[in-house]
């Protein structure tokens, strides 16, 4: 039997009068990364804020680990193991490298094993270790996505929710950043549910995918599966249909809709 680690069912949230998402649902199995694709402003940052609490949603509800979470405190949400990693890093400019890690585990009491999680967090970021003491203002755009990565899992997560990790970043980090998060996934177990516009690179990385779109889920299966979607070619990864030219192609609909 599956176990599922987080469930959303008929999630709907707002910003005053604008609907943001509507009606959505999707899970995530333990162990697993999923993704929400979809362009700007589709909704995706507002399911991650809905899950961790930081906006209550008009109806619906949020289970984490088979517990009722809906509109709780987001410091409950994260005493309870979820972790969110917010768009644009946001990391504290004129804390030290170090300090920032140690803001990750500021709800845990156990010593040892922040500080055995602080050597791991050093292990997998050597660059973090060098400029520990340093201001995190001071990194580059890349470290500081290292860094806010690294507060996340400082709190020991069973679940971290990442927002477009690759946002600001060169192909090259960008494809540092997967290969890292796809790491902590399966050297940590961690969960991962992971929202981005660079639809490559998350359909790489995931195992499982939903489509958002206008605030809607439209479809959803797995990365493999999603990846040979000629909608998803099209759309998501920019890959043309050479057998649709023309005016054909700009009538071509998109079958989700
Ligand atoms: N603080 C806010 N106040 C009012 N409207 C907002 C606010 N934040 C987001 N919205 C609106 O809610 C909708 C969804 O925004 P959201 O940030 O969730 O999209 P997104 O998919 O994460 O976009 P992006 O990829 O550009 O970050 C958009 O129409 C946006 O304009």
């Amino acid at each position: 039997m599956s176990d599922i680690m987080l469930k959303l069912l008929n999630v709907e949230s707002s910003y005053g009068p604008i609907k943001a998402i509507r009606g959505v649902s999707l899970q995530v199995e333990r162990g697993q990364i999923a993704t929400v694709l979809g362009s700007n402003g589709a909704g995706k940052s507002t399911i991650l804020k809905t899950i961790s609490g930081i906006i209550d949603p008009r109806k619906g509800s949020v289970e984490f680990k088979g517990q009722d979470i809906t509109a709780r405190d987001p410091a409950h949400i994260v005493q309870r193991g979820l972790s969110h990693v917010p768009e644009g890093r946001e990391v504290f400019p004129l804390l030290s490298v170090r300090d920032n890690l140690l803001m990750g585990a500021y709800t845990r009491r156990d010593r040892d094993g922040v500080a055995r999680d602080m050597e791991q967090v050093y292990a997998c970021f050597p660059i973090l270790k060098e400029r520990a003491a340093q201001n995190a203002g001071l990194l580059s755009g890349g470290q500081q996505q290292m860094l806010a990565i690294s507060r996340a899992l400082m709190a020991a997560p069973e679940l971290i929710l990442l927002d477009e990790p690759s946002l600001g970043l060169s192909p090259k980090l960008t494809k540092e950043i997967f290969e890292i998060v796809v790491r902590i996934n399966r050297e940590r177990g961690t969960t991962i549910l992971l929202v981005e516009q660079n639809a490559n690179m998350a359909l790489n990385a995931a195992d499982y995918g939903y489509v958002l779109e206008n605030g809607r889920i439209v479809m959803e299966d797995s990365c493999a599966a999603l990846r040979e979607k000629d909608d998803i070619k099209e759309f998501y990864l920019g890959m043309k249909d050479e057998g649709v030219r023309g005016e054909r192609r700009w009538k071509k609909k998109k079958t989700w809709r």
